[in-house]
């Protein structure tokens, strides 16, 4: 499999990593505009990088798009000729739907939206996935590339905004509780290496016995909160400040944002 990351920064190097470490492809492009930070990947031997966007499609199967928003038309407008109906076009873009790509590209290639997000550099990325009409033929490929670094999900290309907020920016959310948690754990004593280790260890056993289980996680507080005791005297303390509250208002916040800018993209 030939993979080109047009666009590797921050998401496309984190997928590349991914492919990496999943021996996920026999040959890989990089491209960027600048590539004097990223020109050490060339020393595993089946990557070039280059800012050549044209070589790296002429030499690939597989094109992931990785660029923002604001750069994807002109892209794609500039590689429209070197398109093939082989090609399979997968795109990381928020907010940029299959029919912006159709109406520079044609209905004619095989297009898939994907919302992968930043653990897919370490094979645990929650990603999720659409196609065109014609691009349905290559859903399942696209499916096991992106189940190779993690996990992935089909859905209805009206849900993808809303699979960019949960999946995409939730890494950030999840950071942020991870840390919020540290902090309480120096507050409480421990320093701050251990406190991270704590926080992120006991954060992989939560999300690790919903995956194993499949319960849901009410369930699993209720065998976590001892009558009196101190889970349910904090989880109370927190639900009056709001935790749960501001985590939605903050995802629908996230949501509307996108709304915001795909009407300035129009
Ligand atoms: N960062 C994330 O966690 C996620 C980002 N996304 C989406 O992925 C896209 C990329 O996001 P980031 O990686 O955060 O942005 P970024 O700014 O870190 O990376 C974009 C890269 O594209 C390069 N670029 C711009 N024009 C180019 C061109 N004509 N040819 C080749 N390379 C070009 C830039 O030099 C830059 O390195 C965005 O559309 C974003 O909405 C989606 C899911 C997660
Ligand atoms: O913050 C952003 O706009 C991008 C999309 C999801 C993650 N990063």
């Amino acid at each position: 499999m030939k993979i080109a990351i047009i666009g590797a920064g921050n998401l496309g190097l984190s997928i590349a990593k991914g492919i990496l470490k999943s021996n996920g492809a026999t040959k890989m492009y990089l491209t960027k505009r600048n590539i004097t930070d990223i020109e050490h990947f060339e020393k595993y031997g089946n990557v070039t990088v280059t800012t050549d966007n044209k070589e790296a499609v002429k030499n690939s199967d597989i094109l992931i798009f990785a660029v923002q928003p604001l750069h994807i038309a002109q892209l794609l407008t500039d590689l429209k000729d070197l398109l093939t109906e082989n090609h399979v076009i997968i795109s990381t873009i928020t907010g940029y739907s299959i029919e912006k790509m159709e109406n520079i590209l044609g209905k004619d290639h095989n297009i898939i939206r994907s919302m992968p997000n930043t653990a897919i550099s370490v094979g645990k990325s929650m990603t999720c996935i659409c196609a065109n009409g014609k691009g349905k033929k290559r859903i399942e490929l696209a499916k096991a590339i992106f189940n190779r670094m993690g996990h992935s999900m089909e859905i209805p290309e009206v849900q993808m905004q809303a699979a960019t907020v949960i999946c995409a920016s939730g890494i950030a959310f999840w950071m942020r509780l991870i840390r919020a948690t540290t902090q309480g754990a120096i507050q409480l004593g421990f320093d701050a290496k251990e406190a991270q280790e704590l926080a992120m260890h006991t954060c992989d056993g939560a999300a690790g016995l919903l995956i194993a289980s499949g319960n849901h996680p009410e369930e699993e507080i209720d065998k976590v909160t001892t009558p009196m005791g101190c889970t349910i005297q904090g989880l109370n303390e927190m639900e009056h400040h709001g935790l749960s509250s501001s985590l939605i208002q903050g995802i629908v916040a996230s949501f509307d944002k996108i709304s915001e800018f795909k009407k300035d993209n129009q």
